[in-house]
């Protein structure tokens, strides 16, 4: 029997299965990952996080799948959820958090939030990545409609697009044919911004690997870094998603800072051979 003792967390409804790989267990395969993440016949996960030990003097590693089997650089909300168990088992209050795109330092506040230096926005095309060498402020994506995307890399691609009304947007619609435009060798997370105040911001996010999901942390970093850049923001702002919001600051030396709730849902086990 193939079993897993997992939890389930989520930062802002972005919801997540995590587990010790520290502790003895099966590998998962791609098709596992895909199997867990149905959220009918699996349990369901926007992503899943798998606490590993730490390879580079940081506390632990956290590697990220999304629901299609993909890996990701980079999970804001997660970090912070696993960032949570780190601290707690550790009895610290700041700890690096290794990921496969660099060290995290996270920290927890006094009202019980988590703060995390998501390192620096990076901006060059090649960095994205972007298949044509162009200027990251504005990418026209063949097929969009709403003007033209500013380009980020938190660890992970973003394509942010400014629009009057963000929840007026068909996102379900245009979100997957963007997230695999022929301009995003390696897809691209797409969100949809509405700035209503220098340090007010309206966001939704159609998560490559994922879709829709209720938040995406390091797409709010990217939007506000964007909107920032596009001199529409400050370089400090709430970024509103669906499922609530997060605090964002982009510093002058370049790393974009995260602050959230982290909030466990339920713990379970699972046989992976049971699911089809
Ligand atoms: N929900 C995440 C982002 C997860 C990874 C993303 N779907 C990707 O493939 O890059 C977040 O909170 O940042």
């Amino acid at each position: 029997m193939r079993q897993i003792a997992f939890l389930k967390m989520n930062g802002l409804g972005n919801d997540f299965v995590v587990l010790d790989g520290r502790e003895p267990g099966p590998a998962l395969s791609e098709r596992d990952y895909r199997a867990v993440g149905d959220r009918r016949r699996g349990v369901g996960y926007d992503q899943f996080l798998t606490i590993e030990a730490p390879k580079n003097g940081g506390d632990a590693f956290m590697r990220i799948h999304n629901p299609d089997g993909s890996e990701a650089g980079a999970c804001g909300n997660g970090t912070r959820c696993v960032a949570d168990l780190v601290m707690a088992e550790l009895g610290k209050d700041r700890i690096g958090l290794e990921t496969v795109a660099g060290t995290l330092i996270c920290e927890r506040l006094d009202d019980g939030r988590v703060r995390v230096d998501m390192g620096p926005a990076r901006l060059d095309a090649a960095e994205i990545p972007l298949a044509e060498s162009v200027d990251t402020l504005n990418v026209e994506i063949p097929g969009n409609p709403y003007g033209p995307a500013c380009c980020v890399n938190m660890g992970n691609p973003h394509a942010v697009i400014f629009v009057e009304d963000a929840d007026a947007i068909p996102l379900s619609e245009i979100g997957p044919k963007l997230e695999t435009s022929d301009i995003f060798p390696d897809r691209a997370n797409i969100e949809f911004a509405t700035v209503r105040g220098p340090e007010d911001i309206r966001m939704r996010v159609w998560e490559r690997g994922a879709g829709i999901t209720e938040a995406c942390g390091s797409g709010a970093c990217a939007v506000l870094v964007a909107a920032a850049r596009r001199g529409l923001s400050g370089r400090k702002a709430d970024v509103e998603l669906d499922g609530g919001t997060l605090t964002i600051e982009w510093r002058e030396d370049g790393h974009v800072l995260m602050t959230g709730p982290v909030a466990l849902s339920f713990k379970g086990t699972l046989d992976l051979d049971t699911l089809t």
